[in-house]
């Protein structure tokens, strides 16, 4: 087999994006403590993707072992989720029976074929109920299930850009009666595991939560054109943009209110100005001389903010991973 994609330059500048962000999450070895966090996160998005209703603090709740007031399906959902994100970064991202074994342990007692490629065809629905989508005939699953999985061990493309295209290819085959999306978003996590191992622990699925409908989209129009390219496109996007909220929140943990309201503040401002110098940044906050050029340097020696120039044309950026 032999996906098709284009290479664009799209597609290489997030990958220089996501490589330089990753490496220096790497080298501060950043936030231990906020591990469980992220699986959390991870989980309760995955699942609201697919209409779990759960919270988030809910889904802590029963991780913790409290007992939580919720439909069983639901918590069942996030028991097994738990365990499978628990379990799945030890399997083999090109092995069939490790991709049954995930499917097993994320739809225990939850979907008669759990651990089991589907027996009759399946239609995926938008929310009007139209169909959206037929997966491949069921019996051409295993076989294409496993194509694409030798075709992924001896590609040579960049595990960043590989992890999409099989997560795009496994939503085309939709080999299971039940559990496609989460089971795709999840086995990308795995080859990002392969590739660095901090993406054990960083919540993509968050951000697709947060665009579901260009997520569908993507897949809708990635789909219809036999072409993952606009589908890559979005995933990358949705990999840095989970980096770099990662890399803020770790900052944003080390602010004061004060400071992040102002952070907030410059922030917006930068995203649409590029640059902004001190005089700029008193009449945006109405902060006295001292205390703006104060909370610069702040910004700064966080890591937040760089500076270009001298003396009185000094001006302040987004550090270039952030903007
Ligand atoms: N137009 C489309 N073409 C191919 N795949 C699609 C399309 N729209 C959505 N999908 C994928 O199908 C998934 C839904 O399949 P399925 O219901 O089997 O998965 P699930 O894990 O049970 O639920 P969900 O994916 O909603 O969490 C979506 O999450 C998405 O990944």
């Amino acid at each position: 087999m032999q996906p098709q994609y284009i290479l664009t330059d799209k597609m290489l500048n997030r990958v220089v994006g996501i490589s330089e962000l990753t490496a220096l999450l790497v080298l501060e070895k950043r936030a231990l403590h906020l591990r469980k966090e992220n699986r959390i996160r991870s989980i309760q998005s995955s699942l609201a993707i697919e209409n779990n209703s759960l919270t988030l603090e809910q889904v802590t709740d029963i991780i913790d072992g409290k007992r939580v007031l919720g439909a069983p399906k639901e918590i069942h959902e996030v028991q097994n989720a738990y365990e499978a994100y628990e379990r799945v970064f030890q399997l083999n991202p090109y092995r069939v029976d490790d991709f049954l074994r995930a499917h097993r342990l994320l739809t225990k007692d939850l979907v008669k074929r759990s651990g089991q490629f589907r027996a009759g065809d399946v239609g995926v629905y938008d929310s009007q109920g139209t169909v959206v989508h037929v997966g491949a005939r069921p019996q051409f699953v295993p076989k294409l299930v496993q194509d694409l999985f030798e075709w992924a061990e001896k590609s040579t493309l960049p595990d960043l850009i590989k992890s999409c295209i099989v997560h795009f290819e496994l939503e085309i085959i939709h080999p299971f009666e039940d559990g496609n999306g989460r089971m795709g978003r999840l086995w990308q996590s795995l080859i990002l595991y392969q590739w660095q191992d901090i993406f054990e622990w960083i919540p993509v699925e968050t951000v697709i939560y947060e665009h579901q409908q260009t997520y569908y989209d993507s897949l809708s129009l990635s789909n219809h054109q036999n072409d993952a390219t606009i589908f890559i496109e979005f995933m990358l996007d949705a990999i840095l943009e989970t980096l770099q909220e990662y890399s803020l929140k770790e900052k944003s943990d080390k602010m004061s209110d004060k400071e992040l309201l102002y952070f907030k503040l410059l922030e917006k401002y930068l995203k649409k100005h590029g640059v902004i110098a001190s005089r700029d940044f008193q009449n945006l906050s109405n902060l006295s001389p001292s205390a703006a050029r104060r909370y610069l340097t702040r910004f700064t020696d966080l890591g937040l903010l760089v500076k270009k120039g001298q003396n009185r044309n000094r001006q302040y950026q987004l550090r270039q991973d952030l903007s």
